[in-house]
């Protein structure tokens, strides 16, 4: 790996040019830009030589991206192609450390690591659709940028409060992009995700510009394992900036079903004032909670009219209350607060296994454009 990774673009270029030459039939199931597609290649081979030691979390991630393939329409039969493909590119590019050796111990990994997918896969056919079709029934704008889409699916949706799921619109097929669900699991089984349309962004632009009600959707299994953990009375320090209070809103509604009441301590980061798109729910939710408290903090300006709001970084406000040591923590929002907000939570002392957050790896290159 230490050999490929400064070339890594070169050898996903090389690999996808490699698939399409041999097996021109394959080039229909990828999206027409390939950029974020070759970036999430070499992410999920770093993933898994991170984790070669560790054969439960190897396991857990590659049946997720096993059964997170269905829905593009992987077949076991593509598996061997991609391989040959793939050893290809690797032994092109890893010249000087590549052997006999190496190119065994890569077919040897390889091969295991197809079979745990494809394993998934097959298990996952049993019990789920490969993905779902999701009528839009809402779509609100709340900034010009912003909306808050609401969708049928036309098929049960289960999934737990604080996961994700991937979203494929009508108008750029084969491209798809993480939401995070906005509520727990509603009795009519509708979905809403928070949506910023994002510089170039297909998907979210698509979403928040072009989809209307009645326009139809593509979703894909949900994922993620920022989910409360109900076999604790612990508090929950949730931290949610900009779009990112979207599962952070999921979790307070899993928590009031609950009826626990366990303390629940909300910072809703924004960059000002006018960014606080969703506060008005949030404090409709503290309103009728008595264990829920809900901080707006603004990067710049002040924030009007909230009389606890707090001017400032969300990791600086979380430290200046407190304290936390009977909390477990939430973390949600742009890769940096992630990165930031773990230091802050650990400097505060909450143990790391009790600070949960979706993968920053995957939020950078599947992120929410
Ligand atoms: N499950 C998750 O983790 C979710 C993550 N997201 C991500 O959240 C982001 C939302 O984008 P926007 O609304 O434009 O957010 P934004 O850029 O407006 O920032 C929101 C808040 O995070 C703070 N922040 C940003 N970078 C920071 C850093 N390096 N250190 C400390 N604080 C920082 C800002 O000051 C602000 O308070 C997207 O990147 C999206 O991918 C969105 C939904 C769910």
């Amino acid at each position: 790996m230490a050999e490929i990774e400064p070339v890594a673009d070169k050898v996903t270029s090389y690999f996808y040019a490699l698939l399409f030459l041999r097996h021109p039939d394959l080039r229909v199931m990828f999206p027409a830009a390939m950029d974020v597609q070759r970036d999430r290649l070499f992410k999920a081979l770093v993933t898994a030589a991170k984790h070669v030691d560790d054969a439960e979390i190897l396991t857990e991630y590659l049946s997720h991206l096993g059964r997170g393939h269905r829905k593009y329409g992987t077949l076991a039969g593509h598996y061997p192609a991609v391989g040959e493909c793939l050893l290809g590119a690797l032994s092109r590019h890893a010249t000087s450390s590549w052997s006999a050796e190496t190119e065994a111990a890569w077919v040897r990994a390889y091969t295991a690591v197809s079979q745990i997918m494809i394993d998934a896969a097959a298990e996952d056919e049993a019990v789920a659709p490969a993905w779902w079709q999701a009528e839009v029934i809402a779509h609100e704008l709340r900034t010009p940028e912003i909306a808050v889409v609401t969708v049928r699916p036309d098929q049960p949706y289960p999934f737990l409060a604080g996961q994700y799921t991937t979203v494929e619109t009508p108008w750029w097929p084969r491209v798809w992009r993480h939401y995070s669900f906005a509520t727990a699991p509603r009795a009519d089984g509708l979905l809403s995700f928070h949506v910023k349309a994002v510089p170039a962004g297909w998907v979210s632009n698509a979403l928040v510009r072009r989809a209307r009600p009645g326009d139809v959707i593509r979703l894909g299994a949900p994922g993620g394992s920022m989910t409360v953990d109900h076999t604790t009375r612990n508090g929950l320090l949730c931290v949610g900036g900009g779009t990112g209070i979207a599962p952070i809103k999921a979790l307070v509604e899993d928590v009031a079903e609950r009826g626990t009441r366990r303390p629940v301590e909300v910072f809703y980061g924004a960059r000002s004032d006018y960014d606080l798109y969703d506060i008005d729910t949030m404090l409709r939710l503290e309103q009728v909670h008595p264990w829920l408290s809900v901080r707006p903090v603004v990067a710049t300006g002040a924030v009007r009219g909230r009389p606890n709001g707090v001017s400032g970084q969300l990791p600086d406000a979380v430290r200046r209350y407190g304290p936390w040591r009977e909390y477990d923590a939430y973390l949600s929002g742009p890769p940096g607060l992630i990165r930031s907000g773990v230091d802050a939570l650990l400097g505060v002392g909450i143990p790391s296994d009790r600070i949960r957050h979706d993968s920053v790896e995957e939020l950078v290159t599947t992120g929410y454009r």
